[in-house]
């Protein structure tokens, strides 16, 4: 992986994944809530407020001391970085010239009080930043972190901030019967045919759409074929009954969609062969939470879903079980993947 290819991976910090920034010594110019939105900043040369230019993102006083400002961001869903992007887009005069960026694993739920006292460990060492640009570090660090914290040198702003990694989800929420596809679980977006107008990793992600802008749109198909998206599911599991929302997909819905999955513990996925239809070829209705119950007997670790010819979703959900040995698996790799000092915490859900 070159320094840049980790921002394929999804937004661990993002609000759309339950992100939140929970503190920042000071915001006086713009609030730090802006960070983590999921929609690219807007600039308008025009708008200035009581407080000065309007920017959207983060931005800090001019400092008249030596210190320096931060804030600090808890995951949407906790999880390994690979690398964080600090866009200081519109940010030309009064960006940070240096950041340096320290994670925490913490359980539960702490009040910023314990947020603060954490056992903070360097992932970016204070480094170079420039004004107006996606500023890429790749983090080498192999653990499980639930909390960001971006530092700025010495003050300035920061439009958005961007935590790229794999979800590790906590096993103890996997039990029963769960979301195979959802990004909070671990389910992931391997590749698609068109998003041209938003990727369809949205459809996997919490709650419900707002509008049309947060789901999956491609572009009208003008040739054969229909398109397509391929998601790896959080861990090898049976589904037993799936949700295909077209809400807010009023003119540009599918006609037909059709489910199939592939396990690739056994069988090679870029082979056609790998794939058994789940649910056939079925027609949709624009603007609908269509629910269908599936009588799957095999685990997959991979959907896929057709569209026909084309159209958007809003939200996906694929709710089965996962099988024995890849729970097993997952509590291996959460533990694993823990710093020894939130492993004291959990000693009981050592795997065995
Ligand atoms: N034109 C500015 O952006 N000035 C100041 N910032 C805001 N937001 O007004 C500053 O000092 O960085």
């Amino acid at each position: 992986m070159t320094s840049t290819d980790f921002t394929a991976l999804p937004d661990l910090a993002s609000r759309a994944l339950g992100g939140s920034v929970s503190a920042a010594n000071d915001e006086l110019f713009a609030q730090r809530e802006n960070l983590i939105k999921a929609e690219a900043p807007f600039f308008d040369p025009a708008d200035f407020g009581h407080k000065g230019k309007v920017y959207d993102g983060w931005e800090t006083r001019r400092r008249r001391d030596d210190g320096h400002d931060y804030a600090i961001v808890r995951l949407g869903s906790a999880g390994i970085i690979h690398g964080i992007v600090v866009d200081t887009a519109h940010f030309k005069g009064n960006y940070p010239p240096f950041i340096s960026i320290e994670a925490a694993s913490i359980e539960g739920y702490p009040s910023i009080e314990e947020v603060m006292k954490a056992d903070w460990q360097t992932i970016v060492e204070k480094s170079p930043a420039e004004g107006h640009a996606a500023n890429a570090y790749a983090v080498a660090d192999r653990h499980r972190w639930t909390h960001v914290r971006l530092s700025i040198y010495p003050d300035g702003g920061v439009a958005r901030l961007r935590v790229h990694g794999e979800v590790v989800p906590d096993p103890r929420f996997l039990d029963g019967t769960v979301d195979l596809l959802a990004a909070e679980n671990g389910g992931r977006l391997v590749g698609c045919s068109d998003a041209f107008y938003a990727s369809p990793a949205n459809i996997i992600l919490p709650g419900r759409a707002r509008n049309m802008g947060e789901g999956w749109e491609n572009s009208r198909r003008r040739g054969g074929g229909n398109d397509f998206a391929v998601f790896s599911l959080a861990a090898a599991g049976i589904p037993r009954h799936v949700e295909i929302d077209t809400s807010y997909y009023v003119g540009n819905a599918p006609g037909w969609v059709r489910l199939s999955t592939a396990d690739a513990r056994t069988a090679d996925i870029t082979d056609e062969g790998a794939w058994t239809e789940l649910l056939s070829r079925t027609a949709v209705q624009p603007d609908t939470r269509h629910r269908f119950v599936l009588d799957a007997t095999d685990a997959a670790t991979h959907l896929r879903l057709d569209v026909y010819p084309d159209g958007g979703l809003s939200r996906l959900r694929l709710f089965g079980d996962l099988d024995a040995t890849a729970l097993s698996e997952t509590r291996r790799t959460w533990w694993e993947a823990l710093p020894q000092s939130h492993q004291a915490l959990v000693a009981d859900q050592a795997p065995r």
